[in-house]
């Protein structure tokens, strides 16, 4: 009409950025704009104008573009229309209400824009993506799925719409098993997701992250039958396909990781034999065929916003009939006033909030009305995408019956890769990590190889104890030091006892058996050793001839001392804190030749609560003696007289248990894998234990036929080994060798006496 006086509306659109959905929203807008123009029944004396900026699909941008408009007084702004993505809309809204505007998206899915406190004026013709949630719970519903992965962009409206979607899941009975985040790379949260073992995935994000998520899955090679990934279904057309510089995959390789995801939308466009008549008098498909006949190419479905056109005619039409009712309530006020009249005033704003609040008419993307949120609900629409063709495979009205039910009927059957519903996680199965039974059997041959070796070394010893070689030896500490070994040995057998062949109960008094043998065995065999080292030592460095002489029975009473601290130990820990079995379980490991299937490692450990505090005082004592026993030897290592002949092999064992036990102890305590485990802490024990044994006791079978019986062999042998280190002055050194000589003729002669009592 030339006479018409014009209404401006400001219409945000993104042309650029993460959601350009302009392409297609803003020429249904100027559909909607020019059919309501030309409606004579509507808004007869007013010209609708829709001002358009570029919102970059960013929040700056937007509310800059607002206030220059705004800020613009050649033209009065009646309504804001849109924008279009949710991180543009949220501080467009915060905003506008306080110029009295109403503001309508027919884009922006954020749960945050529906709280009404933040966004007072705010309405959008579409439900937040949180509504679409309850699509999502009932596919889990129906293919049996218990277990899920959530994978977003940051950004709130994936944020908040992946929160809501865990708290429902929970309340279904859903295990969120991994709930991944990412800025601008999803490769780690690819990965975890990917270790969770999650086959069904949720996921949030715009078409650029979902390029880099889904070129990530393709190298991951999460995708295919096994996978299920449910998608935004807003995302612009043929996202996938887009020219992207930020990943390395190809066109085929992204066709190849997209296939068969499935896409969750409002529905936008009711079919034509679903739908009732539509306000402006046209079918769904009269109006696919005028929105082609405005726009610049032959395939319009290609237009990012392509799903939004029908919301963003229907905006303009909601705004319609919201000033042309306006303009009726205003008519009747005191003066009267019409929408023209408008300066930003709360008068005409909340005339208008009020009359779209109670709105309701049957839009082009069906029936429209607003709850008090603002938000609209519709029909939510599951998409599969079908070798490259988007098929509608269900939907579900969360305005009808449960409001919780796909309707599969009517709609493509599911296209499964895998011809039936991938399984929701991979089958977990236990792997009980004991000990091989041929390894336990080995060790405890070898075990009782070792206990036989020191019987015989024992019935030596007892046999020939009156053979002056193995009497100077101290033989009765040399039996408390095969008493020992064979402790050590028995320890080995009960350390390969695990529950493959034993009961719990079993295994765990073994352990606890074996932390005796063990502990007591090393204070008999190496506190026998140390205190013959100690009594050479002694010897050696003594002075005074008369107090140099350490009876046997001291050296017994310095064993049975070790023996004793060790049984308080032992018995406070069974007191205090006792060993239970516990299972460990360790990292899960896919199959190498099914990655359907998961092992986890569980290992039945024998343990208590501060066990390292109760090994760490066996280690404070032991390791003191051993250290000790080492310097002892190294003090000694230059003495080497057959008539104490242990002297020098006794160094040798303190440094082989010293380098094993140092070398096994934290070795052990690091190796988890129990064969490895009870392999090198057995092997370390029997080496340790038969080496000492050997070395001390080899020697004395080797030379028992070789017994000197003269003392001047004794004082020649002496001299000898003197002879060997000295270099400097002779003479002196001769002398006091003589010295030595008599001295140690004394304590010989007193190691007899004592031997014999
Ligand atoms: N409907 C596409 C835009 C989504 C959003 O940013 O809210």
């Amino acid at each position: 009409q030339p006479n018409a006086t014009k209404l401006y509306l400001l219409g945000l659109f993104p042309w650029t950025g993460a959601w350009d959905g302009a392409e297609a929203t803003v020429p249904a807008t100027m559909l909607a704009v020019q059919d309501i123009n030309a409606d004579p029944k509507l808004l007869p004396d007013y010209e609708l104008v829709v001002i358009t900026r570029d919102t970059e699909c960013d929040g700056g941008t937007a509310t800059d573009e607002m206030y220059k408009e705004l800020y613009n007084t050649s033209t009065t702004k009646i309504m804001i229309l849109g924008p279009a993505c949710s991180i543009a809309t949220e501080p467009t809204a915060q905003a506008s209400h306080h110029w009295n505007l109403v503001q309508i998206s027919y884009s922006a899915t954020s749960p945050k824009l529906s709280t009404r406190s933040l966004f007072p004026r705010f309405f959008r013709l579409l439900p937040p993506d949180s509504m679409l949630n309850v699509v999502k719970i009932a596919m889990f519903k129906e293919f049996h799925w218990t277990k899920v992965a959530t994978i977003q962009e940051s950004a709130p409206l994936f944020s908040l719409t992946t929160a809501d979607f865990h708290i429902e899941a929970k309340q279904a009975g859903i295990e969120v098993i991994a709930a991944e985040t990412f800025i601008d790379n999803p490769t780690t949260q690819i990965e975890n997701i990917q270790k969770s073992g999650a086959r069904i995935i949720v996921a949030g994000f715009y078409g650029n992250m979902a390029r880099r998520v889904f070129c990530a899955a393709y190298h991951q090679k999460m995708y295919g039958a096994k996978y299920v990934w449910i998608v935004p279904g807003w995302l612009e057309w043929h996202w996938w396909r887009k020219t992207d510089a930020s990943i390395d995959c190809s066109v085929e390789q992204m066709d190849e990781a997209v296939a068969y995801h499935f896409a969750v939308n409002i529905d936008n466009l009711p079919s034509d034999a679903n739908r009732a008549p539509s306000l402006s008098g046209m079918t769904s498909r009269k109006f696919l065929e005028r929105f082609a006949a405005v726009v610049d190419t032959d395939d319009p479905s290609s237009l990012t916003g392509f799903m939004e056109k029908s919301f963003a005619y229907d905006t303009v039409w909601t705004v319609a009939l919201a000033l042309h009712e306006a303009e009726r309530q205003l008519s009747q006020l005191d003066p009267p006033r019409t929408v023209a009249d408008f300066a930003y005033d709360s008068i005409t704003c909340q005339i208008l909030f009020d009359v779209i609040s109670s709105l309701s008419f049957e839009g082009i993307s069906g029936p429209i009305k607003f709850n008090s949120n603002g938000d609209r609900l519709g029909l939510i629409l599951l998409r599969q995408l079908q070798d490259g063709s988007d098929v509608k495979v269900g939907t579900l009205d969360p305005t009808t019956g449960t409001g919780r039910d796909i309707t599969w009927l009517g709609y493509e059957p599911i296209s499964w890769l895998g011809g039936a519903p991938p399984i929701d996680f991979i089958i977990e199965r236990e792997d009980r990590q004991t000990i091989q039974l041929s390894l336990f059997l080995t060790g405890a041959i070898l075990a009782t190889v070792g206990i036989a070796l020191a019987c015989c070394f024992l019935a030596f010893n007892i046999h020939f104890k009156k053979l002056r070689v193995i009497k100077m030896s101290s033989p009765n500490i040399n039996n408390l030091m095969l008493i020992g070994g064979m402790l050590a040995y028995v320890a080995i057998i009960f350390l390969g006892v695990d529950t493959n062949i034993a009961s719990t109960d079993t295994f765990v008094w073994m352990c606890r058996a074996k932390t005796w043998c063990l502990s007591i065995g090393f204070s008999l065999a190496f506190g026998s050793m140390f205190s013959k080292t100690w009594r050479v030592h002694k010897i050696f460095t003594n002075k005074t001839a008369a107090k140099m002489v350490l009876k046997d029975s001291r050296l017994f009473c310095f064993v049975t001392t070790l023996v004793l601290l060790d049984v308080l130990i032992l018995v406070l820990w069974e007191t205090l804190d006792p060993l239970v079995a516990t299972e460990r379980f360790g990292t899960k490991v896919i199959d190498d030749e099914n990655d359907d299937i998961v092992y986890t490692p569980i290992r039945m450990m024998c343990e208590s609560r501060n066990q390292t505090y109760w090994i760490g005082a066996f280690y404070v004592i032991d390791g003191l003696l051993l250290i000790f026993g080492a310097f002892l030897a190294w003090e000694t290592r230059k003495v080497s007289i057959p008539a104490l002949n242990d002297s020098k092999y006794i160094g040798v064992c303190v440094y082989n248990v010293l380098i094993l036990s140092f070398v096994g102890a934290p070795v052990s305590f690091i190796l988890e894998e129990r064969n490895a485990h009870y392999a090198l802490v057995a092997t370390l024990i029997w080496l340790a234990t038969t080496l000492t044994l050997c070395v001390v006791f080899v020697p004395k079978i080797r030379t028992r036929n070789d017994v000197q019986p003269a003392q001047n062999t004794l004082v020649s042998q002496v001299t000898q080994s003197h002879q060997g280190v000295t270099s400097v002055d002779a003479q002196k050194e001769l002398q006091l060798l003589r010295q030595e000589i008599g001295r140690l003729r004394k304590n010989l002669h007193d190691l007899g006496q004592d031997d014999k009592e």
